[in-house]
């Protein structure tokens, strides 16, 4: 098992680029399942979700050719098979993106239960009902959702759904299979990432007919067909996020290309509060900050709110920062994962249900820490970037779902880190 070698103190200078976000790329994989025209999608990251992910829609009989400039060629012509079986949903759970497009372009879709994560239990309750209001009949049995349409009806149909929370992926599933579905889709609570608004995007490009994308109420006249269309994902928030507080944690001088500060405006402004310097300049991001922090008390929340994938990442930089700060967890039952790792590395953290409150301290002591989640373990890589001599984090196949190259764009910023095999 990989392992990332790091040897603190060092901050961090120059550029890096962040690369296409994987939150956007996994459902516009799919969303390619909607039409049997070749599709393009541009800028895509080498992440190991994205190649679970190609590798389940070659699996349905999809040809899939990711290309040096990382473009991915899709061609559903030949899809055969709507399936996603167990083997392939249970290391990546937005396998669950497959169920609208399927169900909507062939009337059927079999699709493994996702089961939860170390972060929560995550159901696809919402994901079920939404569909059946849009005229599917879905049956869970043996680990599987099977859904198809009632005898005699050729495509869904068009419904109000109003989930009982806030979905990013159920919102994603309902926007793809309302473009294909007869007549009108209106979607209340829906989510507003910048993730669904660059789908939206995507499926116009393809022909659907979207409106109120990237608000709460989105509208979807359905039609007959989709085209095939050329998109380019949109650059991952969430990892421009961690560099930031990388470099905020750190101390040091990056230009962060690529980094959508409009996309970002919640962790900004709380590392703005904290004392970091971030100008939004052409083209990206320039961060700067010396000396320690402030430590910032924040929840996650929703789109625009503080995002819950950041909540590790900025704990990073609290648990060395000035002060106490208290952070509340409102969007998974069980985000703390990181905190006793981060204990180990000499941090001061107390939790209590869904609030860690944490006193900050002058120095981490390096040490062996493991990776428990895709965001925990980038938050113990910024706290190995700060601690005093080495800290080797352990499982970073949990990095690898979500970072392209981590090791290596910190390396160009002049950190000392290494990848173990
Ligand atoms: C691939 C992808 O885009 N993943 C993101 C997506 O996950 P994902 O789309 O799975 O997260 P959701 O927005 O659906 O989850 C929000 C909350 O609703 C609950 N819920 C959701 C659906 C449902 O049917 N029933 C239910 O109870 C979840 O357990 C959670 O407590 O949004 C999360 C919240 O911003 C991010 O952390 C993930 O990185
Ligand atoms: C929780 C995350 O991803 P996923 O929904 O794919 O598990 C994440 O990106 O932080």
């Amino acid at each position: 098992m990989d392992k990332l070698l790091i040897r603190g103190g060092r901050p961090l200078a120059g550029e890096v680029r962040i690369s296409g976000a994987k939150n956007a790329a996994l459902p516009e994989l799919c969303a390619a399942l909607l039409t049997d025209e070749p599709m393009t999608l541009q800028n895509i990251p080498r992440l190991q979700d994205v190649a679970t992910m190609l590798k389940l829609i070659r699996n349905m009989g999809v040809t899939a050719e990711f290309r040096s400039d990382n473009s991915v060629l899709i061609d559903s012509k030949e899809l055969h098979f709507p399936e996603a079986p167990y083997e392939m949903v249970k290391t990546m759970r937005a396998s669950v993106l497959a169920l609208g497009p399927l169900l909507a372009r062939f009337g059927e879709a079999t699709v493994s239960l996702p089961g939860g994560c170390a972060i929560g239990s995550r159901p696809v309750d919402q994901h079920i009902k939404g569909l059946q209001t849009m005229g599917a009949e879905i049956v869970v049995e043996h680990g599987y959702m099977i859904a198809k349409l009632p005898k005699g009806r050729e495509r869904l149909k068009g419904a109000s759904i109003t989930t009982d929370m806030i979905t990013v992926t159920g919102t994603e599933n309902f926007m793809m299979a309302a473009s294909l579905a007869e007549g009108e889709t209106v979607l209340e609570n829906a989510a507003q990432e910048p993730e669904i608004t660059d789908l939206g995007e995507m499926l116009i490009a393809m022909g659907a007919k979207i409106e109120g994308h990237g608000t709460s109420r989105i509208r979807i006249q359905g039609v007959d067909k989709l085209h095939g269309a050329t998109h380019r994902v949109v650059s991952d928030r969430i990892e421009a996020g961690t560099f930031l507080c990388a470099v905020a944690a750190t101390g040091g001088d990056v230009f962060v290309r690529d980094a959508r500060a409009d996309h970002l405006g919640a962790v900004i402004d709380l590392l703005r509060a904290a004392g970091a310097e971030i100008q939004a300049v052409e083209g990206g991001i320039r961060v700067r900050a010396s000396g320690r922090l402030k430590a910032q008390s924040f929840r996650t929340t929703e789109y625009p709110g503080f995002p819950t994938d950041m909540q590790a990442q900025f704990m990073a930089l609290n648990i060395i920062s000035e002060g106490p700060a208290e952070v509340t967890e409102t969007i998974f039952e069980n985000r703390f994962m990181h905190v006793n790792e981060m204990v180990r590395l000499g941090a001061r953290i107390q939790v209590d249900g869904k609030v860690a409150v944490s006193e900050g301290v002058e120095r981490l002591s390096g040490a062996t820490v493991m990776a428990t989640d895709l965001r925990a373990s980038a938050s113990l890589v910024i706290a190995g970037l700060v601690a005093d001599g080495e800290t080797l984090v352990d499982r970073i196949y949990h990095l690898d779902r979500g970072y392209e190259q981590m090791e290596h764009k910190l390396r160009q910023l002049g950190a000392d880190i290494e990848r173990i095999k």
